[in-house]
């Protein structure tokens, strides 16, 4: 069995350059945000999110995190302005995590880490579908939110009410008419800088938009996230956690940011 990415031990992110020598590029994610030293951009609009629940498709346990995959054929949830040019259609929405809650976000904040990250992933519809998108350095754009210990999130429940149905790899279940909208922080002020795929194929074509504002998850949600298992029904339990690759060095980047 070839050696399969993930983040254990012998296959974790300290071993993905091995087979995706990109690991080690000009522009990898995520990183670790200084505020003090993001630049103020006037000409950075604001971020337009429209979504459309009745193009939620699917919930999937793909092994890696857990994916709600949108029906993305027609301009019905869509990502505009910001700091993108024309439209990016919503593609799918996940999670990272930790096993506990002092850790499990990707991108980190003067250092500090958050318990999860929800990314919205959306592609640009200049090209012809995500996979075309996906290898074109404006091809995707990234929604970052934190998640932060705080009141039961209900709007997140409805996902984690679905996970017991796709506890184990490759596994999923139908997720209609769920609004991502409702997971989205109350204002929308983000960081911006120009990044890559946080897990293989690594590839450098992210316009990431991480949010200041971060929402709600309950200890005893968190727990939900634990539950699942990067394993398959055939093979050993093995808990889906800590699925972050840690921050990776700026290089020449510089992040801007949505307000002053
Ligand atoms: C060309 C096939 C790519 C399949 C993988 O797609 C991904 C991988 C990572 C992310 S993330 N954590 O950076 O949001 C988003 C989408
Ligand atoms: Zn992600």
């Amino acid at each position: 069995m070839p050696n399969e990415w993930g983040y254990g031990a012998n296959n974790g992110p300290d071993t993905w350059h091995e087979k995706f020598p990109i690991a080690n590029g000009p522009r990898q994610s995520p990183i670790d945000i200084v505020p003090s030293e993001a630049q103020y951009d006037p000409e950075l609009r604001p971020l337009t999110l429209r979504y459309d629940p009745s193009v939620s498709l699917d919930i999937i346990n793909n092994g890696h995190s857990v994916q709600v995959t949108f029906a993305d054929d027609e301009d019905k949830s869509t990502l505009t302005r910001g700091p993108v040019t024309g439209t990016y259609r919503l593609k799918q929405f996940h999670f990272h995590w930790g096993s506990s809650d002092d850790k499990g976000s990707e991108h980190t904040v003067d250092g500090k880490l958050y318990p999860a990250e929800l990314h919205l992933v959306h592609w640009n519809t200049t090209y012809p579908n995500f996979g075309e998108a996906a290898s074109k350095s404006d091809g995707l754009a990234v929604v970052g939110v934190f998640l932060e210990i705080g009141n039961e999130n209900p709007q997140l429940q409805k996902v984690l009410d679905a996970l017991e149905a796709i506890k184990a790899k490759a596994t999923q279940t139908t997720f209609a008419n769920f609004d991502p909208t409702l997971l989205l922080p109350s204002t929308l002020d983000y960081w911006t800088y120009d990044g890559s795929l946080t897990t293989p194929p690594l590839l450098e074509s992210v316009t990431w938009i991480v949010c200041k504002k971060s929402i709600s998850v309950s200890p005893a949600q968190m727990e939900k996230f634990r539950g699942l298992l990067f394993s398959t029904e055939e093979e050993p339990e093995c808990n889906m956690v800590d699925n972050y690759r840690p921050p990776q060095p700026l290089k020449d980047r510089k992040v801007r940011t949505s307000s002053a």
